[in-house]
Formats: structure tokens, sequence, C-alpha cells
């Protein structure tokens, strides 16, 4: 039977989208967009999920992280994708990255230009490439990946990361992430698009017990978490390696790489897009 979707709109000023998306993280949603214009944030779910006791959820845990009803707008588009495919179609365009990367929705392969293009089904987990945060990353990687063997994707939701970094040439790709439906949908679009490259993907909490290092590190989170990984970072990365951090909002960029120097990590470069930030930083010492 064919499955009916809704889109939820969340209309907010973009100095909320950090506390919004954390509430929809908490309410288990990780495939969240950003509406043109930053008009505000939205997420797809089966039609009949999204009803009024789960958006009234949502709301009493947007009040708990400190939004006041006034600062947000609820809007439901029901019944979006009633033929897959076609109705998504609208929501999901391909999504330019840099000259030679864009993300094409999985149903649009004849629109794959570049070696470099990643196929992925928008809907399934947060890393569809329409966010900043993995916009300002997968720019990162291209500028990193210099014919690096490993690379570990902390937080790989979709795998974007790892599939952006198999194609600019990483051999070995770990992907981690706490989230168990993150795992298949990673190990799914790893397949879909590098089929001949291995992906070790696996539920982890940031890098706990996990004693593999590499030469690029990913950490594509909300601040709490990337906070927690900076102490962890210098001991899984190889001598000189790197490490791309986002997820954090702009203004947050100071204290994080304050955190980094102190784990002598070198800061090589600081982004932002949209109020979101990203860094770049190297292992000073082996
Ligand atoms: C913002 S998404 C990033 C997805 C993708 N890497 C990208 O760049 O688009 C963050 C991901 O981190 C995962 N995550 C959150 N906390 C984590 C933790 N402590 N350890 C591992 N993964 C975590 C979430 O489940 C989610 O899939």
């Amino acid at each position: 039977m064919e499955q009916n979707w809704s889109q939820l709109q969340i209309l907010t000023n973009p100095e909320n989208f950090e506390l919004v998306t954390n509430a929809l993280i908490i309410q288990q949603i990780t495939g969240i967009e950003n509406l043109n214009h930053d008009r505000g944030l939205a997420i797809y779910l089966p039609s009949e999920q999204l009803t009024k006791d789960w958006c009234h959820q949502l709301q009493i845990t947007l009040n708990q992280l400190g939004l006041t009803d006034s600062a947000y707008q609820l809007q439901i588009i029901a019944n979006v994708n009633m033929h897959w495919g076609q109705n998504w179609a609208p929501y999901y365009q391909p999504v330019r990255i840099s000259h030679f990367m864009s993300i094409i929705p999985s149903w649009q392969k004849d629109l794959v230009q570049s070696p470099y293009d990643i196929l992925m089904d928008p809907q399934e987990s947060f890393g569809s490439g329409e966010h900043a945060t993995t916009k300002l990353c997968l720019q990162a990687l291209e500028e990193v990946v210099n014919h690096q063997e490993s690379l570990i994707d902390v937080g790989t939701g979709t795998g974007i990361l790892a599939i952006a970094a198999a194609k600019l040439g990483v051999k070995t790709l770990y992907g981690y992430d706490i989230s168990d439906e993150a795992i298949v949908v990673a190990q799914k679009n790893f397949n879909l698009n590098c089929p001949q490259e291995k992906f070790q993907v696996a539920i982890n909490s940031l890098l706990d017990n996990i004693t593999n290092s590499a030469e690029i590190i990913t950490a594509n989170m909300l601040e709490e978490p990337i906070r927690a990984l900076i102490p962890q970072l210098a001991s899984h990365l190889k001598a000189k390696g790197h490490v791309i951090i986002s997820g954090i909002l702009e203004t947050k960029i100071a204290n994080i790489t304050q955190l980094l120097k102190q784990e002598h990590l070198a800061i090589i470069k600081t982004s932002a897009a949209q109020g979101w930030g990203c860094i770049i930083a190297q292992k000073e010492r082996g």
C-alpha cells in the first residue's frame, strides 16, 4: 500500500533553528530541511503519525527548551507525496554543493552529471544536502581530501559525508551513529553510490570504545555531542590528520576552536552559512 506523507513546517526566525532542531531530534526526527529563504524548518512524517497530539508534544518540547509559542508557527501540508517521485519532486530538487558536486534525489538518476554527484533519498534521515551544515562539511571535505586512506564519520546520518569522501578518493570509511535507523540508511545510500568501496558502519555514541584511527574525522552534530567528542579526537586522528566539525552555531565557533586548540588541534579554516558554523582543524603532532 502506498504511504501518504505530510510536511510539517515550523515557521520561525533562523536564530531559533538550533532550538527547533534540538526539539525535533528529541522527538526522534532527523530528516530536517531548511525552507526556502530561511522561513523556517520542515520535516516529513507519515500522514497518520503527524497528528494534533504529535504537534502538541513538539510544542511542549519547544517550550521546555525555551521557545515561547509566539516565536514560531506550525503549519501542516497534508499528503505531499500521493505519488512517490512526483509530489516529492517539487520539494527535492538537486542541491548544488560545489562546482563539481551536487546531491540528486535518487529517483532522478538521469540528472547525474559528475562522478562526484551523490544520490540520496532525502526523506530518510538528516543529511540530504539541504541543510547548511551538511553543505559546509561537504565543501570542507573537498578542500581537505587529498589521497588520505581513511575517514571516520561520527553521526553519519544518511552517510552523506562518507559517500562524498569515498567519491573524492578516501579508501577506508567508518560511520558511527546512535540511531539504528541511520545505520541502515547510511549503508543503503553508500551501496547506492559507491558499491565498489567498503564502508564499515556501526551503532556507537561519539567514539566510545572505538579503537581505530583515521586521517580525517568528520562530525556534523549538535554542540553538546561535539563538545563531548573533542577530547576524544586527537587519539583517533593519525599524525597531521584533519577534523571537520559542523552543527554548531556560527556564534559558537570561537568557543569550539578554543576547545580544539586545548587538544593540540590547529585551526585551519572556519566558515559559516545561514547562521551555522564549520571548522577545519589539524592535529599538530603525531
Ligand atoms: C545533524 S545529523 C548529521 C548527518 C550527516 N552526517 C550530515 O552531515 O548531514 C547528526 C547525526 O548525529 C547523530 N548523533 C547525535 N548524537 C550522536 C552521538 N552522541 N554519537 C553518534 N552519533 C550521534 C544523529 O543520530 C544524526 O544522525
